[in-house]
């Protein structure tokens, strides 16, 4: 059951979508809408699955099993309903771009008409720049930028063409703190103003727990689906997990306690018992 009570179509539907690579089970079983404004936090430990939703989610990689609509259609690539925050990835330093330049290149100009279009662009980039605290590099090349720097021209691209869904793989990584609460604010203000779906990967629930609608943890061929505080829970993780794990609440924040180094992925057949953990 959604947090929020929202009767609207959902941006994201998934039915019993099972994915997996060999004998090796990702998930499988998995339903799950997402809503009109919903801020949905994607946690587990690396190589649970959490990128491989997004690009499922992008249309770039099949389901093994099951649906999955965006908007009410089958996920194609290219949609121009999705926006995308990527993982990652610094820009070669001979990146022919203002930082600008990158913010431009996420808004579509059929939307304005050709007269209007480059002052309403560069209105709207101007915007948006400032919007990330980037109105200062503008002019700069994104080659030359901090990490940092060029995520923050990621999230404003991303929000450039006012996406119906905002797909972020851990946007915040290289942030700090200021801009990591700068940019968290401005995804969910994204999601409250303008009503669009957020899909948040990220291994560190704490910067963005006040805006988390929902959390959906994978591990080891195991999902869960609920709130932050029915999935953030000893019990639970410890059932994903299958080990003890401890989780605390400190002034706010989530602590745990006890995560194993390495995570079992289960095979086959095997994985189907995560139907009992199942909460969506
Ligand atoms: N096309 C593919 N063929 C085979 N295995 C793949 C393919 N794509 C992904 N995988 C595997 O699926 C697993 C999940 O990958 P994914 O990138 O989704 O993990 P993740 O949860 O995002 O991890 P991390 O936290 O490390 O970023 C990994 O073990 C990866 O090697």
């Amino acid at each position: 059951m959604p947090a929020k009570q929202n009767t609207a179509e959902p941006v994201v539907r998934l039915r019993a979508a099972g994915l997996h690579f060999g004998d090796r089970v990702l998930w499988e079983g998995l339903d799950l809408d997402v809503a009109p404004g919903e801020f949905l936090a994607v946690l587990g430990p690396n190589g649970s699955g959490k990128t491989t939703l997004l690009k499922v989610l992008l249309g770039l990689q099949q389901l093994s099993s099951g649906t999955v609509e965006v908007c009410g259609h089958p996920a194609t690539r290219g949609s121009r309903l999705i926006g995308t925050i990527p993982q990652q990835k610094a820009f070669p330093g001979n990146t022919p771009l203002r930082a600008r330049d990158l913010v431009a290149l996420g808004i579509d100009g059929h939307r304005w008409g050709p007269r209007l279009f480059r002052r309403r662009l560069n209105e709207r980039v101007d915007a948006l720049l400032e919007l990330v605290g980037a109105t200062g590099y503008a002019e700069r090349p994104v080659g030359v930028l901090s990490g940092g720097e060029q995520q923050r021209l990621r999230a404003a691209q991303a929000l450039s063409d006012d996406p119906r869904l905002l797909l972020c793989d851990e946007p915040l990584l290289s942030l700090d703190l200021h801009h990591q609460r700068a940019v968290s604010a401005l995804i969910h203000r994204q999601a409250c103003d303008r009503g669009s779906a957020v899909v948040f990967v990220t291994h560190e629930i704490n910067p963005i727990l006040q805006y988390v609608d929902r959390v959906l943890y994978l591990a080891g061929g195991r999902f869960h689906v609920g709130t932050p505080a029915e999935v953030m829970t000893s019990e639970t993780l410890s059932e994903l997990y299958g080990s003890p794990i401890e989780v605390f609440r400190s002034n706010g924040r989530i602590v745990v306690v006890g995560m194993p180094d390495t995570v079992e992925h289960h095979h086959g057949a095997e994985a189907a018992s995560h139907d009992a953990l199942a909460g969506s």
